[in-house]
């Protein structure tokens, strides 16, 4: 693939992450050589993008295409459903393949029907937005929502392939580009100061799709991703510095019934861990202050209603992280040293919320 920045993955049976411009031309080279069919799953922006794919690989095998509600509207099981019985209809086999072309939200939901169609098909990530590209994508972490909590349900199904052709990203509303950088952000303070500097230096070309700096983001932040999931698939252990601002950030988006973006969610979620932090750690408060001054320039929110807490705290209690009744937290020695915090007293858990509470 032509202009392609290649960042492997070597957990989940090894793979490719392939950045660069337009290399959705030429998806057939990561598709399984002997696949005689292929489910594009799409989300609803994606159309023309979807029927581009049909005219480019309709000589060398079938294509069907699946288009699926936008954003969380996705990540339900009737929507799983209505794949698998497009599967079931078509007679899709272990050698076929499927193709996630979306956000985060769709590629989630078709890595979940991968995973659990005859127990496993190959899918390629095709992601969209830049938080698709930066993280769902990457990983192998697929999964739906139910009305109990975010992604309650789902499996670990590595892709073939991801192939993050920036050209798709440039149609996306600047609100959606913002919402992506809370993930860039959240990798920049678990693991590379240098995607905060960038963003601090100019935060406008940091987030213009045409700079070079947004592509290093993008690329930097791929590659904290692609390390830790090397490293730790299934979320044994090191995984988990991923979640730092999900557990109020997932929370957050249950509360506002799935209405808001995962990632504005997660940048007050990165608050609260930040000030967690800063009670249990002792993390200087000129970190703290870093996040809401970063957050703040990328127009990300940074507070929510005090009187929510209680909703919130019990949501927390299904966080994936809890053991035994006891929820844990990642949270932050310094920059770049994230950690586990076990046991975490509701009390200074609520202090902390404070801090987040308008
Ligand atoms: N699996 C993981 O490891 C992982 C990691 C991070 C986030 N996630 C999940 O990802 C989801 C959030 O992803 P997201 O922020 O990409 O949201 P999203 O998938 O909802 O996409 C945001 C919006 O942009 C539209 N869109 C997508 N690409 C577009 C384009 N190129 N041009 C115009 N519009 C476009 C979508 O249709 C949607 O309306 C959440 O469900 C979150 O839980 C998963
Ligand atoms: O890949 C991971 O691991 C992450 O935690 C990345 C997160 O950004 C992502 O939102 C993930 O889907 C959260 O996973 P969950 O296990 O807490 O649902
Ligand atoms: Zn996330």
């Amino acid at each position: 693939m032509s202009d392609a920045t290649i960042i492997s993955v070597a957990s989940g049976g090894g793979y490719d992450v392939h950045v660069g411009r337009g290399l959705v031309e030429n998806l057939a080279a990561v598709l399984p050589p002997n696949a005689a069919k292929v489910l594009v799953i799409h989300a609803p922006a994606m159309g023309v993008v979807a029927e581009r794919l049909r005219e480019q690989l309709s000589g060398r095998l079938e294509v069907l295409l699946a288009e699926i509600p936008d954003a969380e509207g996705a990540k339900r099981v009737e929507v799983a459903a209505f794949c698998w019985q497009i599967l079931g209809q078509t007679d899709f086999t272990r050698t076929d393949a499927i193709i996630g072309l979306g956000g985060g939200a769709t590629t989630d939901v078709a890595g979940f029907v991968a995973a659990t169609w005859l127990r496993g098909v190959p899918w390629i990530a095709v992601p969209t937005t830049v938080l698709g590209a930066v993280d769902a994508a990457v990983g192998g972490k697929t999964g739906i929502n139910t009305a109990e909590g975010k992604n309650l349900v789902g499996a670990f199904w590595a892709p073939r392939a991801v192939v993050a052709d920036l050209d798709l990203v440039a149609t996306l509303p600047k609100n959606d580009i913002l919402a992506g950088f809370a993930e860039i952000v959240k990798a920049g303070f678990i693991a590379d100061e240098r995607i905060l500097e960038l963003i601090e230096a100019d935060v406008d070309v940091a987030t213009d799709p045409a700079s070079d700096v947004f592509r290093e983001l993008i690329e930097r932040a791929i590659r904290v991703k692609a390390d830790v999931v090397s490293d730790d698939f299934t979320e044994q252990g090191r995984r988990e510095i991923l979640n730092y601002g999900h557990t109020l950030g997932h929370a957050i988006e249950h509360a506002e019934r799935y209405r808001w973006r995962h990632g504005s969610a997660v940048a007050i979620g990165m608050i609260f861990a930040a000030e967690l932090s800063r009670l249990a750690t002792g993390l200087p408060d000129a970190v703290v202050d870093r996040h809401r001054a970063i957050l703040t320039s990328l127009t990300l929110p940074t507070s929510y209603p005090l009187g929510r807490w209680k909703t919130l705290l019990a949501t927390m209690q299904r966080d994936k992280k809890a053991r035994a009744g006891m929820l844990r937290f990642i949270v932050l020695d310094d920059v770049g040293r994230p950690r586990v915090l076990n046991g975490t007293d509701e009390s200074l858990l609520f202090s902390a919320y404070q801090e987040v509470g308008a």
